[in-house]
């Protein structure tokens, strides 16, 4: 600690109040207790006759007054503050289940061809509903998902931009927020909400602690060197805080009364990041008012010192001891001093009741002081404003100066403007030191009364308006976004309603026809392969039945009977072969159609849903082209080349054309059966008698043999077709062929059929799941918005109700003339009355 400023111990003697008057003058002239006075080289400190307004009698009813309708307010306030955070807290929690939409401003104006999705703001629009409905203008409402798509933006007038408590702050780039806001995710956007709601809460917080807090907080701020501490000074007419040409404030000054401290005069300096408690001396170091200098000028140490002092002017004339309330008058570092020291004046003014803006008048406004002003006015709507060194502007410039800085005021608080008369003055702080000025005194004096009666008669309003004005800014912001919200869910509802009334049926249709299309489908498969199977046995069999009706290649002689036997056995087998192939194109042929009927149901009921894939038909049936050679293993013997049974069926026919050819045929026929034989032996012998038959068999035998021969080499080009046809058809009569082969085209027709429908049953499936899928969707939609409609028509109808009741504060405090005690009497014991009921009984006033 330098030694300069080390703290001091705390026997320091309380300033007995008799000796005060003479200790406190400080070069502002000695502070008497009485009123108006004069006292030699000092001019009057009051000019301005303090009972021109009121007795002392009358003063003390308005203060009762005052102070009965200012603890109706507080509580009605405290009240609404907690409603208000309740109310917060509820819609907190339901932004995080369902995501709250965010109406904002649009970037374009859409041209009217252009496509676009339907926005809210058309929902908006086009509802119905009375003409007398809130006229929200135009907006885009582009966080809300009507469809789970990102809304379009369209033209819109600025309602986000109307947000004061609950506007988004996303200073990003050369994009205003609300154009910003649409880029966003509509969850990133109610997180962004749940932060405002947090920042909302803790100052709602801060704001009851504030109405709770009995004393009243008043901030000297602005611009470096415009003279605040020269004003805090003269405001107490002693030199407390240090004046300095060169920037000197460094830490917040809180001067306040020394009854507070016991009547101790004493500093009590707090470093950064400690919590100051009177009662804790750890807390802080103490100082002597003496030591105050070394303590903020270009001392980084202490953030905040606390300066004790003694007020001994009179009540009626005291700033800080007034009788009324605990006033603490707050000396900040200039803005502009540094950036950390900027942004903490800013910070500050959140906790405080009132704030002085110190202006130094050759200066005018800095763009700093503008922003800060304006930030200020917002929750405060008024700020005391003090056009300091108005000495340095000479006589002829004053007007001009006058009406250039009312204008920069009237643009940065309007409502400041419009009571400039008690709220901006244009004094020389430093004509209360000199004393030499009268008409610089009555100035300053004017200014003085004014701000007195801000802070104290005016308290309700300094104190509490914060409160009102921010809970009113608020509970519109609400309102806003529950109407907002409360027509989404409306118009959302009666979307999902119409489209519920499409997919719905839509739906059912789907489910129905699936059984239906899959029987459908099945039948054709049968069908398709019943018919399939028919026409393929029929082909196949009559090919065998008929392998030999006619030459199937060329007789080449006996020489060639061999190779004419094998080349007939290969032209059958390859007849057969064809039955088959033909039957397989047809096969072909009727899959083809069974595909493209199957296809043409996937159409009808799921239209662009069903993916059509392109059907081969010439890859079916590839690899059983030459199984039949496989399969008929026929080896070629002599009797394929004698045909016996034919010839005993010729035998019959040609029985009555002469023995001798019945001998021959007899002979011929039965040659190699010789029981036949023997038998027509005997028959002959009968016929022509022992003897004669004897005789004739050599020439018979002979006969018969050559015949018989004959034969054999007339008939072979027919026999071996015969046999061979013969022999083919037992050899597929023992495979099954015919069977086999129509059973396995059949099967394959099965096998292809099988994909279209299968896949069709997979498109109806996906069809159906996707449709339940949407219909689901729709119907949770449904719910939430039927539980959105429900909540933000509530939470409409309670932001309005709470506005109501916080608009109809009066924070006005009203002047009490002589003679009108008896009114008051009455006013007052009313007000006492219902002060006391709502003691009794929080909940309920009357
Ligand atoms: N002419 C004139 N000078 C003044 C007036 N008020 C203050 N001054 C002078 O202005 C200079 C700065 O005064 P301060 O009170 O230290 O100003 P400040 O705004 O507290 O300065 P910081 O705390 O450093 O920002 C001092 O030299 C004062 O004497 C005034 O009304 N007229």
């Amino acid at each position: 600690m330098a030694s300069q400023y080390a703290p001091r111990s705390r026997n320091v003697t309380p300033i007995p109040a008799s000796v005060a008057a003479s200790r406190v003058d400080s070069g502002y002239g000695s502070s008497v207790a009485s009123g108006s006075t004069t006292d030699g080289d000092h001019l009057p400190r009051t000019i301005l006759d303090p009972t021109h307004q009121h007795s002392d009698q009358t003063r003390q009813w308005t203060s009762h007054v005052h102070q009965l309708a200012y603890n109706q307010n507080r509580i009605a306030l405290g009240r609404s503050v907690n409603r208000a955070v309740d109310t917060l807290k509820d819609f907190q929690r339901m932004n995080s289940k369902q995501p709250v939409n965010y109406p904002t401003v649009e970037v374009y104006e859409p041209q009217p061809s252009l496509n676009r999705t339907q926005t809210f703001a058309d929902d908006y629009n086009n509802l119905p509903g009375p003409s007398n409905r809130p006229q929200i203008p135009r907006r885009a409402v582009t966080s809300i998902d009507l469809e789970g798509q990102q809304a379009e933006p369209l033209v819109a007038p600025k309602i986000s931009e109307d947000f004061n408590v609950l506007k988004l702050d996303l200073k990003l780039g050369g994009h205003g927020p609300s154009a910003l806001v649409h880029t966003l995710e509509k969850s990133s956007v109610a997180a962004l909400l749940d932060g405002k709601i947090n920042q909302s809460i803790k100052h709602l917080l801060a704001l009851r602690e504030r109405i709770e807090d009995t004393s009243s907080k008043v901030l000297v701020t602005g611009d470096v060197n415009a003279g605040k501490s020269t004003f805090c000074n003269a405001l107490m007419r002693r030199r407390v805080l240090p004046e300095d040409q060169q920037p000197c404030t460094s830490a917040f000054c809180e001067v306040l009364d020394c009854q507070l401290n016991n009547d101790l005069e004493e500093v009590h300096a707090i470093r950064e990041g400690v919590t100051y408690d009177r009662h804790d001396e750890s807390s802080y170091d103490v100082y002597t008012l003496e030591q105050l200098e070394d303590l903020v000028v270009d001392n980084d140490e202490y953030h905040q010192v606390k300066v004790y002092v003694n007020d001994v002017r009179p009540l009626s004339e005291s700033f800080l001891r007034n009788g009324v309330v605990d006033i603490a008058l707050i000396d900040a570092p200039g803005l502009n001093t540094d950036s950390i020291k900027t942004t903490s004046v800013f910070a500050r003014q959140e906790e405080i009741d009132v704030v002085v803006y110190v202006v130094a008048a050759e200066n005018h406004f800095t763009l700093s002081a503008k922003e800060f002003i304006e930030n200020a006015a917002k929750e405060k709507a008024y700020i005391f404003i003090v056009v300091n060194r108005f000495d340095n502007i000479r006589p002829k410039g004053r007007d001009k100066c006058q009406k250039a800085i009312l204008e920069q005021i009237e643009a940065a608080s309007p409502q400041t403007f419009r009571e400039a008369e008690e709220l901006v003055h244009f004094v020389s702080s430093n004509a209360v030191v000199e004393g030499q000025d009268i008409q610089k005194l009555r100035d300053f004096e004017n200014l003085e009364q004014n701000l007195r009666s801000f802070v104290l008669e005016k308290r309700a309003r300094s104190k509490l308006a914060p409160a009102k004005t921010y809970l009113m800014n608020l509970l519109k912001d609400i309102e806003t976004l529950a109407f907002v919200n409360k027509e989404v869910a409306a118009a959302q509802l009666e979307r999902i309603r119409k489209e519920l009334d499409e997919i719905s049926p839509a739906f059912e249709r789907l489910t129905n026809a699936r059984q239906e299309v899959s029987d459908d489908c099945d039948k054709t498969t049968d069908s398709v392969a019943n018919e399939v199977y028919k026409f393929s046995r029929n082909t196949i069999s009559k090919t065998i039945e008929h392998l030999d009706d006619r030459p199937v290649v060329p007789y080449a002689g006996i020489l060639d009977a061999f190779g004419y036997a094998e080349a007939t056995k290969q032209a059958m087998l390859q007849h057969v072969q064809s039955s088959v192939t033909t039957s397989e194109d047809y096969a072909r042929q009727k899959t083809t159609e069974g595909v493209s009927s199957i296809s043409a149901r996937g159409i009808l009921h799921l239209g662009d849903e069903y993916i059509q894939k392109a059907f081969r038909p010439e890859s079916m049936f590839s690899r059983k082209r030459d199984a039949l050679n496989k399969m008929v293993k026929i080896e070629l013997d002599v009797t394929d080349f004698i045909d016996w049974d034919f010839a005993s069926t010729q035998e019959k026919q040609i029985a009555g054309a002469g023995m001798s050819l019945t001998l021959a045929t007899m002979a011929g026929s039965q040659l190699f059966g010789v029981g036949s034989w023997v038998d027509g032996l005997w028959k002959v012998g009968n016929l022509l008698g022992f003897r004669n038959a004897k005789k004739l068999i050599l020439p018979v035998v002979l006969v018969a043999t050559v015949g018989t021969g004959y034969y054999i080499l007339q008939d072979l080009p027919n026999a071996v077709p015969r046999k061979l046809a013969k022999k083919i058809r037992k050899s597929l009569a023992d495979l099954d062929y015919v069977h086999i082969n129509a059973d396995r085209i059949a099967q394959q027709c099965r096998k292809v059929l099988k994909f279209p429908t299968e896949d069709l049953r997979a498109a109806f499936q996906r069809g159906i799941e996707k449709q339940e899928k949407a219909v689901k969707e729709r119907k949770q939609t449904q719910k939430d918005c039927d539980v959105a409609d429900k909540y933000f028509g509530n939470l409409l109808r309670n932001a309005k109700q709470q506005r109501a009741a916080v608009s109809s504060l009066d924070l006005e405090p009203h002047t009490i003339l002589e003679g009108q005690q008896e009114e008051q009497q009455q006013t007052m014991t009313e007000l006492e009355q219902q002060q006391q009921q709502q003691q009794e009984n929080p909940l309920f006033i009357s």
